[in-house]
């Protein structure tokens, strides 16, 4: 059994962010069910509201259904055959499961960075590029410009600005993983969703990645997926803990961690259990 207890002591005197203003609703989920193979409920009336630009994690045991949450966002779950979703997602006030919602530019506007780094098999600058060239935007300026300002965005502008034409695959897994949010944020999405994004990763890149969430979270409205409870207390300033398939508790990071309302949240947090 993983061991999740953290000392919420030493959150209180760290640096946990208080929430001082309250930031519009960017994501409202009002009542969501989702089932596999068309009957097996993963999970039950969900109801949160995402702030914009700022960061909201998903906590929990494994299986309580962060992941299948997160995929909703997206839509990737349509992808799942027998994957069923009922209830409402809306982003900015529209509902993404109304049947005139293109999935594809959806996905230009949420876009996601899964646990273990993706490159594509081509060069550096060609993975930055990408999302530009299948919109049919292949003028060399315009392209120069993205991937710089991608790169310097993921933190990766300085460790390969002389190698852009090398192969993404000869970097190291922290740097892969700042290449894959490069070519997420080079097509401007407004929502980054991000699954265990430094679960593969070693401690320095992981640090890198806290970081850059950080830096991002000015520009993007960011939901992270996360196994480690420090991570979640370090990096976002909204915090869900969910179980079973329910969401338990939903607040304010500072508070959920140090005072959390729930008896549930609070054994998990403590690490009762897990
Ligand atoms: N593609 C799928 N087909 C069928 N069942 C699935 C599928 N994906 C997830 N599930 C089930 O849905 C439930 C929630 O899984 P999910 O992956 O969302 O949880 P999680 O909290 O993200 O778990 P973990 O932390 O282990 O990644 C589990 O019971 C899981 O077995």
């Amino acid at each position: 059994m993983e061991n999740h207890a953290i000392d919420i002591q030493a959150l209180r005197r760290g640096s946990l962010k208080a929430e001082q203003d309250t930031p519009p609703t960017c994501l409202a989920v009002n009542g969501l069910n989702l089932f596999y193979n068309n009957d097996a409920q993963a999970l039950y009336d969900i109801k949160l509201e995402i702030p914009r630009q700022r960061v909201t994690a998903f906590i929990g045991p494994s299986g309580c259904g962060k992941s299948s949450l997160l995929r909703c966002i997206n839509r990737m779950n349509d992808l799942v055959d027998g994957c069923r979703v009922q209830g409402e997602l809306l982003l900015d006030g529209e509902d993404i499961y109304h049947p005139r919602v293109d999935v594809a530019s959806l996905r230009r506007r949420v876009g996601m960075v899964f646990q273990k780094p993706n490159p594509f098999p081509k060069s550096i600058y060609e993975n930055v590029a990408y999302g530009l060239r299948i919109q049919g935007i292949n003028k060399k300026r315009v392209l120069d410009e993205v991937v710089e300002k991608s790169l310097r965005a993921a933190a990766l502008w300085d460790e390969v600005k002389d190698r852009l034409h090398e192969s993404a695959l000869g970097m190291s897994g922290g740097q892969q993983q700042r290449l894959v949010i490069a070519r997420t944020i080079a097509v401007e999405p407004e929502v980054l969703l991000l699954d265990e994004p430094a679960s593969a990763l070693d401690p320095i890149s992981t640090l890198k990645i806290e970081e850059l969430i950080y830096e991002l979270k000015s520009r993007y409205t960011i939901v992270i997926v996360t196994h480690n409870m420090q991570q979640a207390a370090r990096v976002s300033d909204m915090t869900a803990f969910m179980y079973m398939g329910k969401l338990v508790e939903f607040d304010t990071t500072d508070n959920l961690f140090t005072n959390p309302a729930r008896k549930q949240t609070e054994d998990y947090i403590t690490g009762r259990y897990g």
